[in-house]
């Protein structure tokens, strides 16, 4: 070990030689000290070039979120002119989310070996070619062509947008700054809806105008990262020091980086010794610091889809239909006030993480969501129990083969996505109850029978698909509301935000790889497999599941995720030299990573660890 600290300059070693507790302290320390932060902001200089950064990259997260947002209402309109099957539709919906999937890994290596600029073009130019595609396309084959450019896009700007934020912020914004990037995704979600809602009146070629005006918000990044520097980081890493020096001066408005400069320097050089040999993610699985920080980045990321997001948000309209709306043409606008909300509350988190910081921000949110999971869960058990009966079987030969017609409670007929629910009512008693087959080309009518119009209130006919009446439609609601307000500031960004950070730099291209891919896998499992999981263990079943799992989740939060907040990110690093599961409590760590200039060599209570 003497031989390999060897003649390394000593002024190195002060810097390095940290171990966990003293990284937790000084994180403390920045915590209670906001005249240091002020400090700091000055000795920065102006951050408004970091927030351009900020925002032509988050144009990304925008473009994610409005190309997974926009195609439900698109669907509604390609399904009638194009004339889709089902499984036509689920294919050009899931089409994207895989394809984002398979582009995230890939994405590792792009950018580990090309740089963030270079990555964020390339993301940006696939967007606006998938927009082109698709909102000229003739037919539905060339359809699932634009939908899995798209996707590609997506994968690639959801890993390298939270990669280069990071990467170019000052510490004490970077929390804020990166999290901008989720509202934005958000954000393009609720656009997206509004763009729905708006272009659902055109009688044709309204999916032209929904799919196809992603190319705005894309073109315009492409043309800004012409302009827009790499990443200092990466520039050092490949070891081009002369651009790096210049970048960073640039980004942080001219004031004195020696010392900004200096510990990023150093640190490279240190983790090329921690890197070792082999393929990045041989070494990430085999260094341990890098493998802990693997595993927090992919569970939150495992979390945050199985907590159900993407499934609530798919089901809103419904919820808020239970909940007394009737018209049909409000769905879409329905849809559009829970994006809103999903965005509004993760503002509140933008303004939140690096004020409590990201773990508090994180175990606050799960629990909460934990716990509004319960309540949507609560509500649906109530409404299956108040399920009414069918007590009306209508006489119409062409519906006697129809499994619909042998439900007996509303609750099993809603369960069937073949069927709805037709009912009169005498004041809110349920009366002439039926279970029809649904109209497949418009979910608001049934094929025949009284409800063929979908929901007349003047005539006292109306139409449920999907859902039951029910008089405990306000606890839905209720669970709906507190889900949004808390998921959407802490486990909506969070996960996003502290991958960015806790990778070593020669670990941080795959290991956000890894851990989009894992969020874009979750998210598909749990889109493909809510309607069976819903059939099998009932609506209730399918949101106490969720709420079970988020609360695994805080388990592995409260365990796992160390507070990175004002840290910078070569101070991150040592959170992870303790032992897993024992990287969120304080006090003296049971394992020593001491770095001593170039490595981390292990102490001897280390050999025990074998997480
Ligand atoms: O962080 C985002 C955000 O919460 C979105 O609303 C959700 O659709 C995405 O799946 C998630 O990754």
């Amino acid at each position: 070990m003497e031989e390999l600290i060897g003649d390394r300059r000593v002024e190195d070693e002060r810097s390095l030689i940290k171990t966990p507790s003293d990284v937790q302290a000084s994180a403390r320390e920045h915590d209670s000290s906001t005249s240091t932060r002020q400090t700091r902001s000055v000795q920065r200089g102006s951050p408004c070039f970091v927030y351009t950064l900020a925002f032509f990259s988050a144009l990304g997260g925008f473009l994610f979120g409005y190309d997974t947002g926009v195609v439900s209402g698109a669907m509604l309109l390609l399904k009638r002119e194009m004339n889709l099957s089902s499984l036509w539709q689920e294919l050009l919906v899931s089409i994207t989310v895989g394809a984002a999937a398979v582009s995230s890994l890939a994405g590792g290596y792009l950018n580990g070996l090309y740089g963030r600029r270079i990555c964020i073009l390339l993301a940006s130019f696939i967007f606006s070619a998938g927009g082109i595609i698709l909102s000229v396309a003739p037919n539905k084959e060339v359809l699932l062509c634009g939908r899995l450019t798209v996707g590609l896009g997506i994968g690639i700007a959801s890993m390298t947008v939270p990669v280069y934020i990071a990467e170019v912020s000052p510490s004490e914004l970077r929390g804020q700054l990166v999290t901008i990037n989720t509202l934005f995704i958000t954000g393009g979600q609720f656009i997206a809806s509004v763009v729905d809602g708006v272009f659902s009146y055109l009688p044709h070629d309204g999916w032209r105008y929904m799919l196809g005006l992603s190319v705005v918000p894309a073109a315009l990044q492409f043309l800004g990262f012409l302009f827009l520097p790499e990443s200092p980081r990466w520039l050092l890493q490949k070891g081009d020091t002369q651009n790096a020096r210049l970048v960073l001066s640039r980004i942080r408005g001219g004031v004195n980086v020696d010392e900004e400069y200096e510990s990023i320097r150093s640190s490279i050089e240190e983790e090329k010794i921690d890197a070792g040999e082999g393929p990045v993610l041989w070494r990430i699985l085999t260094f341990a610091p890098a493998r802990r920080a693997l595993i927090v980045g992919c569970g939150l990321q495992m979390f945050q889809q199985l907590s159900g997001i993407n499934t609530v948000m798919y089901y809103s309209a419904t919820i808020l239909q239970m909940s007394g709306v009737q018209d049909d043409q409000m769905a879409i606008w329905l849809a559009s006030a829970t994006a809103f909300t999903n965005f509004l509350f993760t503002l509140l988190g933008v303004w939140l993480v690096d004020r409590v910081g990201r773990r508090k921000l994180t175990l606050g949110s799960i629990l909460g969501t934990a716990a509004s999971l319960m309540v949507l869960a609560a509500g649906f058990l109530l409404t299956a129990q108040a399920s009414p009966p069918v007590t009306f079987h209508p006489n119409d030969p062409s519906l006697h083969n129809s499994t619909c017609i042998t439900y007996g409670f509303c609750e099993s007929c809603m369960l069937n996505p073949d069927c709805g629910f037709c009912y009169g009512k005498n004041g809110t008693v349920v009366i002439e109850s039926s279970c029809l087959p649904v109209d497949v080309a418009n979910t608001g009518a049934a094929a025949a029978g009284r409800c063929s119009n979908g929901t007349q209130e003047s005539l006292g006919v109306f139409w449920a698909y999907n859902y039951c009446p029910t008089s405990y439609s306000w606890i839905v609601l209720l669970g709906l509301i507190l889900y949004l307000a808390f998921f959407a500031p802490g486990m909506g960004p969070m996960p996003w935000t502290v991958n960015s950070e806790i990778y070593p730099l020669w670990a941080r291209s795959t290991g956000n790889a890894c851990s989009a891919g894992v969020n874009w896998i979750c998210n598909v499992l749990v889109s493909l497999t809510f309607l069976h999981v819903a059939q099998f263990l009932t609506y209730y079943g399918a949101f106490f599941l969720y709420s079970g799992l988020a609360l695994l989740g805080f388990v592995f939060v409260v365990g796992c995720l160390p507070e990175t907040k004002g840290l910078r990110l070569e101070e991150i690093e040592p959170l992870f030299g303790r032992q897993l599961c024992s990287c969120g409590a304080g006090g003296t760590p049971s394992v020593h990573y001491t770095r001593v200039n170039g490595g981390n060599y292990r102490s001897e209570e280390d050999l025990t660890d074998d997480e």
